[in-house]
């Protein structure tokens, strides 16, 4: 049978409220349940933190002058006791002093008696807001890191020692930088991790995929808009350079930018001056651009889909990324660290996590989607298993059934991309011909799909 709640247990958030004023405290303890939160309210400063020593609260409404202690040393305990709680002055007697204290001691709010209920309700739905925003915050980052994994890039390969090397040489410089690298090979984690080891790594990481975006939509995307710039256009708008500024801007899949985008790019990275969508002013950013591909630029300069100046602009420093068949030695420690990411709770010890028959599996696949292909099939068997070893049988359907591998062994010597292939056709198969399925499984973007697909229908055209 549930509970019933108690009233403190169910209000929005848990008051502290201290002033000496008889009044104010009986308006206090009678209106504020009415907006929905509780409150405990004290007649002095002594009262508040014996209060705070016993019980959590959300905020902490203050009276500066008061018997024992003053509305300041109690904001000073407050911030020993309960730091997360937000703190506001409510006083008849401003002063720059205090004012100035309030500030050091980061209030939320400073404000001067006489105060109206509208007013407290205001202040009160200001400071609930603030944590709602901060509680989202704090799950969105939890979502991202779990997904993302820490920005750490394992790997113990010569490859990846050699991108390493790289990476600590050019992260403190303000350098442009060109990944480069297959589908889910690491590139965005390798952008990352030069961001966490730049100068700039206080301040924001954007990532955008140039792929993912329609070509109206990229300009205003990356530099903003103004109010009526255009149909729908309802409010301005700073784009992801002017998020960015001060850090790091992380253009993925530069090559699938249109070639008008490109030459505004080049304009902007040659000047740091950008110009949102319906704007005449321009504005100066300071960011630094971090650029990856899995295209041969070269080849499409060749054939004029790439500009040229813009190549040169952002391969500064190149960091190859490998993909994962050319450094399989790395795949039980990849297969480890995943694992640890989707299930913290199980702490794999490295030798015994994975079954030797689980591990062998893994070892023949091809991974025509690198790690994130890996990341998938360790977050199924993460979710299959019931405790540790995994084994072949909490891996992906595919997996456990050698067909592929034998037919591969059977029909003799076979080039990487035919096995990309096969696996493909495989997928397509499983899902009934569904594409985004097939590509979900594989570890690879539906775009990626498409291009392997039309890649091999041209090689059977040539
Ligand atoms: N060396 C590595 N160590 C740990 N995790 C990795 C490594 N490389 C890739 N990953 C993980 O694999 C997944 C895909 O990586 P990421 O998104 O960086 O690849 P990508 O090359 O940028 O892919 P795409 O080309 O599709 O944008 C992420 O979950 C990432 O954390």
């Amino acid at each position: 049978m549930s509970r019933l709640k108690s009233p403190k247990e169910t209000a929005k958030m848990r008051v502290l409220f201290a002033d000496d004023e008889d009044n104010l405290q009986e308006l206090i303890r009678s209106e504020v349940p009415r907006m929905g939160y509780s409150v405990t309210v004290c007649p002095d400063g002594l009262t508040a933190v014996a209060a705070m020593e016993k019980e959590a609260f959300d905020c902490l409404i203050v009276d500066l002058q008061m018997p024992g202690f003053t509305g300041i040393q109690v904001i000073e305990r407050a911030a020993e006791l309960q730091p997360d709680m937000d703190t506001v002055i409510m006083t008849g007697n401003p002063s720059e002093k205090t004012a100035i204290e309030a500030i050091q001691l980061q209030v939320f709010d400073y404000v001067m008696k006489p105060c109206r209920l509208a007013d407290i309700a205001g202040l009160l739905g200001r400071v609930w807001e603030r944590r709602q925003n901060r509680r989202q915050v704090a799950a969105l980052e939890h979502r991202v890191r779990r997904a993302e994994g820490e920005t750490k890039l394992i790997g113990d390969h010569p490859t990846m020692h050699e991108a390493t090397r790289l990476i600590e040489r050019v992260a403190a410089t303000d350098s442009t930088i060109l990944i480069r690298g297959e589908t889910g090979t690491g590139k965005e984690l390798v952008a990352r991790s030069l961001h966490e080891k730049s100068d700039r790594s206080d301040q924001p990481f954007v990532a955008i995929n140039c792929g993912a975006l329609p070509e109206n939509l990229i300009e205003s995307e990356l530099f903003g808009h103004n109010k009526g710039a255009f149909t729908g256009a309802d409010a301005a708008r700073a784009g992801l350079f002017e998020m960015a500024d001060g850090g790091t801007l992380f253009l993925d899949e530069i090559g699938e930018l249109p070639l008008s985008m490109q030459a505004k790019l080049l304009r902007v990275l040659e000047t740091g001056d950008i110009r949102r969508v319906g704007d005449n002013e321009t504005k100066n950013i300071d960011v630094r651009v971090v650029c990856a591909t899995h295209r041969d630029l070269e080849q499409m300069v060749h054939e004029g889909t790439f500009r040229e100046d813009l190549m040169f602009r952002i391969n500064t420093f190149e960091v190859q990324v490998p993909a994962l068949r050319e450094r399989m030695s790395d795949l039980p420690l990849l297969a480890n660290h995943l694992l640890a990411r989707f299930r913290p709770d199980m702490k794999p010890d490295m030798k015994d996590a994975f079954a030797p028959e689980t591990l062998k599996l893994l070892a023949e696949h091809v991974w025509p989607g690198n790690v994130r292909e890996l990341a998938n099939v360790i977050e199924h068997a993460a979710i299959l298993c019931d405790g540790l070893p995994i084994l072949p049988e909490h891996l992906p359907r595919h997996f456990s059934s050698r067909q592929l591998r034998k037919e591969l062994r059977s029909s003799g010597p076979t080039s990487l991309r035919d096995m990309e292939m096969h696996a493909i056709e495989e997928a397509l198969q499983r899902h009934d011909g569904n594409k985004p399925a097939a590509a979900a499984e594989l570890g690879i973007s539906l775009k990626t799909l498409y291009n392997k697909l039309n890649a091999a229908i041209d090689s059977k055209a040539g």
